[in-house]
């Protein structure tokens, strides 16, 4: 990764940039703005800061927030950082099953992140006492609200750690702008039946804003 630029955050609303934010201690290379919730919002914001900014402004693009985590994958408070980022629903439902667009023959569902950095980012914040796992975050636009969904996804995408809105938005922008892209989710609430009464966004919020003090110390 060049050392030159700035690095990009985007979060889906407000209270996660400013956990993003506090954890950054007003760290000058980086940028975080809110993007708005799911891809399509997610895309068109961090597309359209990219473009505007011009060639070189940055280096590395950086979907943050909270996130659902799967069964045995990633915990209530824990972390989970992106090894993988994959449009969960972009595709066809056939007879035989959820066919992605890989299958169909329309691109892919996958976008790879910067392994190097993840697993370092991954190794630090375990480092510092954090809960974190490496793994695929899924992108979808409909949270999932079923044990029976979240059992499909988990065995669809093999390792599946988290769910969120906006991942695959943020790194199909940056992949357009030629840039390394990275996911890095604070689990709010389990994947699976939905009960919203039991999101711990107070949690996920100050998880998130401590692995971010640490992101600053790994990136260089
Ligand atoms: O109500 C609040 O106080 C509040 C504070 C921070 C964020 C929210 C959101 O609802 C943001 C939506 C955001 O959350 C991500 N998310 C969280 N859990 C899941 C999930 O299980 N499946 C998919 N997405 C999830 C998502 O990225 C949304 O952007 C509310």
């Amino acid at each position: 990764m060049s050392e030159n630029g700035k690095i990009l955050v985007m979060t889906a609303v407000a209270v996660e940039r400013d956990a993003v934010l506090r954890g950054l201690s007003g760290d000058d290379r980086f940028e975080v703005l809110e993007a708005g919730v799911g891809p399509v919002e997610a895309a068109v914001s961090a597309a359209t800061v990219l473009a505007q900014a011009g060639p070189g402004a940055y280096r590395l693009v950086i979907s943050a927030g909270i996130a659902g985590g799967f069964k045995e994958r990633a915990e209530v408070g824990s972390l989970v950082v992106s090894d993988a980022i994959i449009a969960a629903d972009l595709g066809a439902e056939t007879p035989e099953g959820f066919h992605s667009v890989d299958k169909l023959g329309f691109g892919s569902a996958r976008i790879d992140v910067d392994v190097e950095l993840a697993g370092r980012l991954a190794a630090a914040l375990q480092a510092a006492g954090l809960q974190t796992a490496l793994g695929p975050v899924l992108t979808l636009s409909t949270v999932t609200g079923s044990a029976e969904t979240a059992v499909e996804l988990a065995a669809r995408i093999p390792g599946a750690a988290a769910e969120a809105m906006e991942g695959f938005g943020v790194a199909a922008a940056a992949r357009r702008a030629g840039l390394p892209v990275l996911e890095l989710r604070a689990i709010s609430n389990p994947v699976g039946p939905r009960d919203r009464s039991a999101w711990r966004i107070k949690d996920a919020l100050q998880a998130l804003e401590a692995a971010n003090s640490v992101l600053r110390e790994v990136i260089v």
